[in-house]
């Protein structure tokens, strides 16, 4: 198969991309295990695209339950070099309404031991992740928003994802407290993903689709799962616009990305001293350096 250089992570729901052309669906082993669910490979407007459904298709994947490290190699086994992840959040700030789109570009860890790193067993590296999302590839994402009439999307800029592990909703005193922090949305998966892919030297971005006011707001009943679907479908509907007029662009102008050299002075370990069954597990990650 081709190289696919473009990789969407659907999150709640967008299970599927219902432009794409030409659909295959391929199952993928890694060394980390067996990623969410099948890949669905095919082309949007020409252009080669690997989509996978976070939760897996019919959503039976909890936040804490997800195969991070395979989605993401998996991903980089196809080829993936720019992987957009769509996510249904609540919002921590008034200005962030429902159906809005944030494009963050900070997140807080508050998720509690899951496994975040292709590295161990015999090798150290350590990447920056001072700028967890890749600005190059979020403003492709920015300008395909701006270039589409979304009605009643505002876009947000920036901004930071607190990634709680759930999958309890938050408690009153825990919303208000992140937005005392001042960040301005929450969810229970990107920043595993964001880790992962920068150790992959994949670039990642997160569209995030406002659902909810999560549980602070004075005007608002508390988040629910009922009314996150309310808003879903709709949001569903604008992320599928937004990816393919991104596709589009990444396609015909790909961008330079700090991503795609990640690794060059993360890794600590002599690499002729790593353990031979370490660097098999990683040689997709660890090709150019080898
Ligand atoms: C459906 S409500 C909570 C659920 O939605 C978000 O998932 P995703 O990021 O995959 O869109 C959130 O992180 C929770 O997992
Ligand atoms: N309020 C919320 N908290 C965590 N994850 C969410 N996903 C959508 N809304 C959410």
């Amino acid at each position: 198969m081709n190289p696919v250089k473009i990789g969407i992570i659907g999150g709640s729901g967008l299970y599927k991309m219902e432009a794409l052309e030409g659909v295959k669906e391929v199952v993928i082993d890694t060394p980390f295990g067996a990623p969410s669910d099948a890949f669905i490979v095919g082309t949007l407007d020409g252009t080669s695209v690997a989509f996978l459904a976070r939760h897996g298709r019919n959503h039976h994947l909890l936040p804490a339950e997800l195969p991070f490290q395979a989605n993401i190699y998996a991903m980089k086994s196809l080829g993936v070099e720019y992987l957009i992840s769509a996510s249904a959040v609540g919002s921590l700030k008034a200005e962030v309404k429902p159906l809005d789109m944030v494009l963050p570009d900070q997140f807080i860890d508050r998720t509690k031991d899951r496994p975040s790193t292709f590295f161990g067993e015999g090798i150290v590296a350590h990447i920056t992740f001072d700028h967890p999302t890749c600005p190059a590839l979020s403003a492709v994402v920015a300008e395909s928003i701006q270039s589409l009439d979304l009605p009643d999307v505002t876009l947000h800029q920036g901004g930071t994802y607190v990634c709680m592990e759930g999958p309890a909703f938050s408690t009153k005193a825990e919303s208000e407290l992140y937005r005392s922090w001042g960040a301005s949305v929450i969810g229970m998966t990107n920043l595993q993903e964001a880790k992962l892919a920068r150790e992959a030297e994949i670039a990642y971005t997160t569209l995030a689709l406002a659902t909810d006011y999560d549980c602070w707001h004075p005007d608002h009943d508390s988040v629910t799962v009922e009314m996150i679907i309310g808003n879903l479908h709709h949001n569903a509907e604008n992320a599928q616009k937004v990816i393919r007029s991104a596709v589009q662009r990444l396609a015909s102008n790909p961008p330079e990305s700090m991503a795609h050299t990640a690794l060059k002075y993360a890794i600590l370990t002599d690499l002729d001293k790593v353990p031979a069954a370490t660097k098999t597990k990683l040689a997709l990650i660890l090709q150019k350096y080898l």
